[in-house]
């Protein structure tokens, strides 16, 4: 007996959770200031070398230095993410061995808006699978909050709280997870253990015959007489019921003080709750904001438990110990009593967590306003709360009624200073900073397996219009009182701070990006440098932020257990959110702040109905809105295509020894820069004499001359008669080409052709002629071509054994490239000649127009279906 007392004394001192160093913090740390430094070193460079007034592209350069100041910043607000990284581990056994009978109560709160978007099943899913923790039963209570105020939704619950009966008792006894019942049962479709297999079938049939009645139910959009009767629930929706206004209907679905409530094995049930309150239309609601200040007053009535869980209807519960862990920090003697709430997803450092608006464990005495204290150490509530209560469930009801009632906030500080705060699109967000404020901590939990998952948005369009609502609601929070910088100075730390900041400023991040993604390919394409040659010194920098950054971002991915897929993607769509839902909300907040400049403080009518469209017809907004969206990324494709591939022709056709333009591509390859670069200058500089084209008349006899330099250069020559004299007079006689070398030898006779091409090795150097007849009576127009490949550096170093192999590699690129060249040039000729022949002059060039802008036509469609492949891939479940 006394050795066991000693072990619980020694269990007694034991914290419920343990806060440890992320390991590698300090080669973390080491890494990130050698980029700090690369892009101090580029601050420089982009400041000692700004061009001189007059000089072209001062203020483009001007421009790049500005976006990379704002990359800079917000490279630094992100850091304190990562800088100070901190793991916690509970100790749920600990909790188990010390609290098992003295569990507090905890209210679980499902919000749903519509029963159209938001399908009776899915929610019902979420409901169950609240109901199934492993958890004291008489000890949950679970709310749904249904603002669309629908007896559709509230049948479905029903439905739902006479399958729990099997539902519970099924997941506890085969520890089944995740514990929504559509999700486990598309997830286990073929059981092997016999021992279980026939309560298995039992259940999935009881489950798919319920989903039956229920969708049959909402296919007929009414409750049926039969059904109606059931249950005096019901009877609130006699009178006119709409969903923007109707009077507050709670109905206490399963009592869990009620001990005859029990499930199939005679276990207690947890307590359920449909409410929908009450909802005039010359009262604002505040969306879920409002919602969830209902149900925290309507939970009071009821179960008052201590500590609160929110989940969206979209989201299910997979980790059934999840209540459990989350406790341990609630409960942690020595420091359960700071945190204000505990988020189960994201990275831990600076004592704060973002409340993210589900998924959330609150402590509901910091959710309610309460400041924290340090010397009323409150401890969590442990008796039952509501042990006492004699109050009937009709009781219940009628007092919970009174708190979800329109005009119950009236002169309160409900929405300002108590529950959630109006007014913000991201009302999750402002509420964890006021709560951190309050002087509360928060935790980041990141279990090992998801304690929730969700249905994320899964295609391109409706992910852009949510991060389009959270980076205008951020960025209203940055703009606000609430700019975590002055209402969080001296309250919370700065790493806290930047940490906010790296999301509030989302939105103005889009305009550097759009800079970046827009103005250096238009100089590419023009030749103007805006990065230093790859032979500087300056380069380096450059190469290191970019390339260190990345691959620490793959390490990073992979680590979490990403594929660099995974990771190719995420950039993509960072480029994509940036570039387009970032900037629109970027847009929308601007004129915001113009307008409620002058209309003083109020909520803009602009913002109900946004969000009221938002909601009731989906559909139709998000595809206006989206289309938007995929022109900019469209647009934005096309124009880095575009500028990339001209740059690459105007270089090859016309050139240019200007390589500094050219440099920014370089880094992607990675390899041997600086050996790169002497190889491309050399190809560059090693171009061959230009080509030689000319389009003349003939009558019968035409001869043309053409000094070659070099001995054993190859030289190409081409021809195309066009036309004929008339057009109505078309005759496919053909003209002779005698090509003679600087000696009078004859290189090449070609007799009666309309069109040729040949090359041949000049073996002496000096002018060849080349001379046309024409045998037809009528004039004649040809189209002819000459050039001369030779490369001068590839003689004269030769020798030069490193280069040789890639040169020898370049010198057969460019040949193929002349080549192309060469017979582009020859395919126009025959196309204008086939195009004389057969249409006037006028209608070829509409034509032209035509094909022209058909093939850039083609191109954007193929570029806007591609994106949209990639994100209509249906992702299932997974995390919201
Ligand atoms: O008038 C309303 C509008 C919405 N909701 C509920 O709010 C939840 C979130 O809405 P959803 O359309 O799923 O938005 P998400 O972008 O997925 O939500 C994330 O972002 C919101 C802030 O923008 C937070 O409130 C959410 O908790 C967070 O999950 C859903 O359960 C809705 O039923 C209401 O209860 N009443
Ligand atoms: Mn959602």
């Amino acid at each position: 007996m006394g050795s066991q007392g000693g072990r619980d004394e020694e269990e007694e001192a034991l914290p419920l959770f343990q806060r440890q160093q992320a390991k590698g913090r300090v080669a973390y740390r080491v890494f990130a200031s050698t980029i700090f430094v690369g892009i101090c070193l580029i601050w420089i460079h982009r400041f000692l070398y700004i061009p001189i007034v007059g000089e072209g592209g001062r203020w483009v350069w001007v421009g790049m230095f500005m976006a990379e100041l704002c990359f800079s910043f917000f490279w630094v607000c992100t850091q304190s993410l990562r800088w100070n990284l901190t793991l916690l581990y509970p100790f749920k056994h600990s909790l188990s061995l010390r609290y098992e009978d003295k569990l507090p109560g905890i209210d679980i709160f499902v919000c749903t808006a519509d029963p159209i978007i938001e399908p009776p099943t899915l929610v019902i899913n979420t409901i169950l699978s609240a109901m199934s923790y492993n958890y004291p039963s008489e000890k949950l209570a679970v709310y749904l909050s249904d603002d669309g105020g629908s007896d559709l939704t509230f049948y479905a619950l029903l439905e739902a709280s006479h399958f729990a009966k099997y539902w519970i008792p099924f997941c506890k006894k085969n520890d089944i997870e995740p514990m929504s019942p559509e999700a486990y049962f598309a997830h286990n479709s073929n059981v092997q253990d016999i021992t279980y297999a026939q309560e298995w079938s039992v259940v999935k049939n009881l489950y798919e015959e319920m989903k039956e009645r229920i969708e049959s139910t909402m296919e007929r959009g009414n409750i049926s007489k039969e059904i109606r009767v059931k249950h005096r629930g019901f009877s609130e929706w006699n009178c006119n019921v709409t969903k923007k206004d109707h009077q507050s209907i709670v109905q206490i679905v399963l009592d869990g003080r009620d001990e005859t409530a029990v499930d199939n094995n005679g276990y207690r049930l947890p307590t359920l709750v449909y409410v929908a309150r009450e909802k005039r239309p010359q009262y604002p609601h505040h969306f879920k904001a409002g919602a969830m200040n209902a149900l925290i007053r309507v939970a009071s009535e009821i179960s008052n438990g201590p500590i609160i869980l929110n989940l969206d209807c979209d989201m299910y519960v997979n980790d059934s110990d999840a209540i459990r862990e989350a406790l341990c920090f609630f409960m942690d003697e020595e420091k359960g009593h700071e945190i204000a709430y505990v988020e189960l997803v994201g990275m831990c450092g600076y004592d704060s967590a973002f409340y993210l608006g589900t998924g959330c464990f609150h402590r509901r005495e910091s959710l309610c306003g309460k400041n924290y204290s340090e010397d009323n150490k409150l401890r969590l509530d442990i008796k039952d709360a509501k042990k006492n209560d004699k109050r009937t469930v009709n009781e219940l009801e009628e007092a919970s009624k009174i708190v979800a009632s329109c005009s119950y906030e009236k002169d309160t500080q409900w929405g300002k200073e108590m529950g959630l705060v109006y007014g913000c699109p991201v009302e999750d967000n402002i509420t964890g900073l006021k709560i951190q404020c309050r002087g509360w901590k928060s935790v980041y939990y990141c279990p090992n397996k998801e304690a929730f998952l969700g249905v994320a948005p899964n295609t391109l369009e409706v992910a852009l219009i949510q991060h389009r609502r959270w980076a205008e609601g951020f960025f209203q929070i940055f703009l606000s009182k609430y700019c975590p910088f002055i209402y969080g100075h001296g309250k919370i730390k700065l790493g806290a701070q930047m940490g906010y900041c790296a999301n509030l400023l989302w939105a103005p991040m889009s305009l550097p990006t759009l800079y970046y993604v827009i103005v250096p390919p238009l100089c590419l394409l023009h030749g103007i440098p805006l990065f230093p040659q790859a032979s500087s010194q300056w380069f380096l920098p450059y190469a290191y932020v970019f390339i260190s950054k990345n691959a620490y971002s793959i390490v990073e991915t992979w680590v979490c257990g990403g594929t660099i897929k995974a990771w190719w993607n995420s950039q993509r769509m960072w480029v994509i959110r940036r570039t387009t839902a970032y900037f629109l909300a970027f847009i929308d907040t601007a004129i915001k702040q113009l307008r409620l400049s002058q209309i003083t403080f109020a909520i803009t009518p602009k913002v109900v109905t946004d969000d009221v469209l938002k909601r009731y017809e989906k559909e139709v907004m998000e595809f206006g809105s989206s289309t938007t969206e995929v022109t900019i990324i469209a647009t934005l494709a096309m124009l880095n295509l575009l500028s990339f591939v001209g740059a690459i022709m105007k270089r090859i056709i016309a050139s240019e020894i200007d390589f500094n333009t050219t440099e920014m591509l370089i880094p992607q390859m990675g390899i041997r820069l600086k050996e790169l670069y002497a190889v491309l200058l050399l190809a560059l500089l090693s171009s061959p004499q230009a080509v030689f084209g000319i389009r003349f008349v003939i009558d019968r006899e035409e001869c043309f001359s053409h000094d070659v330099k070099y001995e054993g250069d190859t030289v190409h020559v081409s021809f195309v008669v066009i036309k004929a004299d008339s057009s109505w007079h078309y005759t496919n006689d053909g003209v002779d080409l005698v090509v003679k070398g600087p000696n009078g030898d004859q290189i090449q006779d070609i007799r009666d052709k309309i069109s040729d091409k040949f090359e041949f090795m000049a073996h002496q150097r000096g002018v060849h002629s080349f001379c046309f007849t024409n045998k037809s009576p009528y004039h004649e127009t040809i189209d002819f071509d000459v050039h001369v490949g030779h490369f001068s550096y590839y003689d004269e170093h030769a020798k030069d054994e490193h280069f040789k192999p890639l040169l020898d590699q370049i010198w057969k690129l460019e040949e193929a490239l002349y080549n192309i060249q060469f017979e582009q040039h020859w395919l126009e000729a025959q196309t204008e000649r086939q195009a004389i022949v057969n249409e006037a002059m006028g209608r070829r060039a509409i034509h032209k127009a035509f094909y022209e802008s058909a093939a850039l036509i083609v191109a954007s469609i193929l570029q806007v279906y591609l994106l949209r492949r990639l994100f209509e891939r249906k992702l299932g479940m997974s995390r919201v």
